[in-house]
């Protein structure tokens, strides 16, 4: 028989925002040098710092972080020949790792703190002929790294640097028939890949080339009975992807609709908010603080960022504004002057 896969929500689970122990959590995260996940997640640590940060910030408990050590971490992170950053110390330069520390930068207002045009050389040099781009001098293409390129050079107002035409014809030519897009031409839709092209369609200002309608659809019967958003159909719900599905969202009007795109699609009032919010307050831990992928998971920064972000997205007033494109406070995105485009 044809069962929706999907997570059954406790009654004892969290039904109230526990900002104290989420503000607690990521201020201690890291503080314990020999902590297991600590030293497994090394090899991210760059992005770990951004999505520390920028949870502490729509929280307004940024003061909680270590500023100088952060700032002092990223300029020891930059390569000075390729110009591009690394996730730690000693390790090899990535679009992914460069972007986190350019976000970083742009909402402590630092981006002096680093050389910029090594920034731009080094993303530069990624763009391929075709338009992509790849993570490093490894070669590998993927759309999320056109997503890191202009969103890394906007924060910077460089967006001049690349050839921007292109860059849009390449995230264009990964569009499939659902309306989703995947990581390379013919690569299945996925939710998190579909945030990253809407998101760099947005930045350059072409949200004309969404087939909406098709995407609409696909991203609808992405909310599940437990009110949780999945990457991809018969998955089961993940909270990040609240996050990215709630991006792209839906231009049809429908029972369950998801959120997120519906921010950029101007249409969130569409969202089963009550369920949806239900869900994301369900991956809360009481006990160690932070929120978790689905309830009762070990909790991590990652997902405790995105289960902020859509907390406030959703409107919840004890959390600052999130800009939906950026993943970033809206303060910031408006000292930038920065006017990521989305649909009216
Ligand atoms: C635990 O296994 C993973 C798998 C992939 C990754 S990832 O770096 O490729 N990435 C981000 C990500 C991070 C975490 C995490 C744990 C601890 C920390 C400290 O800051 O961060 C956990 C998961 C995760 N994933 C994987 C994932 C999310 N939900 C379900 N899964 C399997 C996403 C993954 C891809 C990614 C997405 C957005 C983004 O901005 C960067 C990378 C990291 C850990
Ligand atoms: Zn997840």
């Amino acid at each position: 028989s044809f069962t929706t896969k999907d997570v059954v929500l406790k009654e004892e689970r969290p039904k109230t925002l526990l900002l104290q122990k989420h503000s607690d959590y990521l201020a201690s995260y890291g503080l314990n040098k020999d902590d297991y996940e600590y030293c497994m997640t090394e090899y991210l640590r760059m992005s770990g710092i951004y999505w520390s940060l920028t949870a502490m910030e729509l929280m307004g408990q940024s003061h909680r972080m270590p500023k100088e050590d952060i700032i002092e971490f990223i300029t020891s992170c930059q390569d000075s020949e390729s110009g591009g950053v690394s996730a730690s110390v000693g390790h090899d330069p990535h679009m992914l790792y460069t972007l986190s520390a350019v976000q970083v930068l742009a909402m402590y207002n630092r981006i002096d703190a680093i050389d910029v045009e090594g920034v731009v050389r080094f993303i530069k040099a990624m763009q391929q002929e075709d338009g992509s781009f790849f993570g490093d001098k490894w070669g590998e293409v993927d759309t999320r790294f056109s997503f890191c390129a202009v969103m890394c050079l906007s924060l910077l107002q460089r967006l001049d640097a690349i050839d921007v035409n292109k860059a849009v014809d390449f995230v264009l030519s990964c569009m499939n028939f659902d309306g989703g897009f995947g990581s390379k031409p013919g690569s299945e839709s996925h939710a998190g890949l579909i945030y990253c092209c809407v998101g760099t369609l947005s930045i350059c200002k072409r949200m004309d080339a969404l087939h909406a309608d098709e995407l609409a659809w696909w991203l609808c019967e992405r909310q599940l009975p437990s009110g949780g958003l999945n990457g991809r159909p018969e998955k089961l719900p993940d909270l990040c992807y609240s996050w990215f599905t709630m991006y792209q969202s839906t231009l049809t009007i429908k029972t369950y609709t998801t959120q997120s795109s519906l921010s950029m699609l101007n249409r969130i009032h569409w969202v089963d908010k009550k369920n949806l919010e239900q869900f994301i307050l369900a991956c809360q831990d009481a006990e160690t603080g932070g929120f978790s992928d689905r309830p009762g998971d070990i909790t991590d920064p990652f997902h405790t960022l995105f289960g902020l972000a859509g907390l406030s997205l959703l409107g919840n007033p004890s959390i600052k504004p999130v800009n939906p494109t950026y993943c970033m406070p809206q303060e910031t995105i408006d000292r930038l002057k920065l006017e990521p485009q989305i649909l009216h």
